[in-house]
């Protein structure tokens, strides 16, 4: 496949690295230094677009993809609050746009056992429930799109909570689900859901050892995504 890569960072990089030596070729890196390369690029010969780079350009990146009939799968975090237009333009223009937070298998399982352990705890009275988040100093936005994912299954099953806050940011109360996100070199990421009571805790958590789980479930999804149409996410590539 002839892959574009919109946003050629950390993760571009190890993404770029990874899909050559998965037999494609890329057919440009682009950066926000870079962007008037974007015009020399033929659209028709591109497979793929894959997207990560920063929550202010996502958007833009994003549409040029989608009006151009490109399938494009992005992992750029911390811009999902206007993911509603994205899916609209990808009906109206009858793309394809795939989103996850987190594209690490071991993250996705995770999510699962999340949900499930959640279901669990709502059934039992006594437990304070709270996260936490660990990533480098670089990161941009937070707390990160894991946090929020994993802070959508706890609320979606544990009915005591309506939502959730920022710790040092949002206001605490007992129906708000506390997220604390710390910055500490070199974590990739690292996340934490804790129950916690008088007698007991039960922790469960996510540590990645690098950026490598990341990109490799980026690659497989783009490997995956062309013919298919829609808004899509890793419920459909999975099937889990
Ligand atoms: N969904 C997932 O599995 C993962 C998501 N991420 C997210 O991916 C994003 C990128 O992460 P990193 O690579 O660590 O960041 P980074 O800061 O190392 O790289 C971002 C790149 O985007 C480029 N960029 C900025 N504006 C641009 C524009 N308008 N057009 C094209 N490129 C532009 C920058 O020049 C930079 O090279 C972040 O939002 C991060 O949270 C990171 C890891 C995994
Ligand atoms: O910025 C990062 O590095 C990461 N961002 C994603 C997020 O916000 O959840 C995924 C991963 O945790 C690494």
């Amino acid at each position: 496949m002839n892959i574009l890569i919109l946003g050629y960072g950390k993760m571009g990089k190890i993404i770029s690295e990874l899909a050559e030596s998965r037999g494609h070729t890329i057919a440009a890196k682009i950066n926000i230094d870079n962007r008037e390369k974007l015009l020399t690029l033929d659209p028709s010969k591109i497979d793929v677009a894959i997207e990560f780079s920063q929550p202010e350009a996502a958007i833009e990146n994003i549409k040029w993809a989608l009006e151009r009939g490109i399938p494009i799968v992005s992992g750029t975090t911390g811009w999902i609050s206007k993911k509603p237009e994205i899916n609209r333009l990808t009906l109206e223009k009858n793309g394809a746009f795939f989103y996850a937070s987190n594209f690490s298998i071991g993250v996705n399982i995770f999510f699962k056992v999340n949900e499930l352990l959640a279901k669990l705890m709502n059934e039992t009275k006594g437990y304070q429930v709270s996260l936490e988040e660990i990533h480098h100093t670089e990161k941009k936005d937070a707390p990160s799109g894991t946090a929020i994912t994993l802070a959508q299954g706890i609320l979606k099953n544990y009915k005591s909570l309506k939502e959730w806050h920022l710790v040092g940011e949002g206001e605490e109360n007992s129906q708000s689900l506390a997220i604390t996100a710390k910055r500490i070199d070199p974590a990739p990421g690292t996340h934490i859901v804790k129950y916690s009571s008088p007698i007991d805790d039960i922790e469960i958590t996510h540590t990645a050892h690098s950026r490598q789980g990341f990109a490799l479930g980026a690659v497989l999804v783009a490997e995956w995504i062309p013919g298919k149409k829609g808004v899509l996410s890793m419920d459909d590539f999975l099937l889990f």
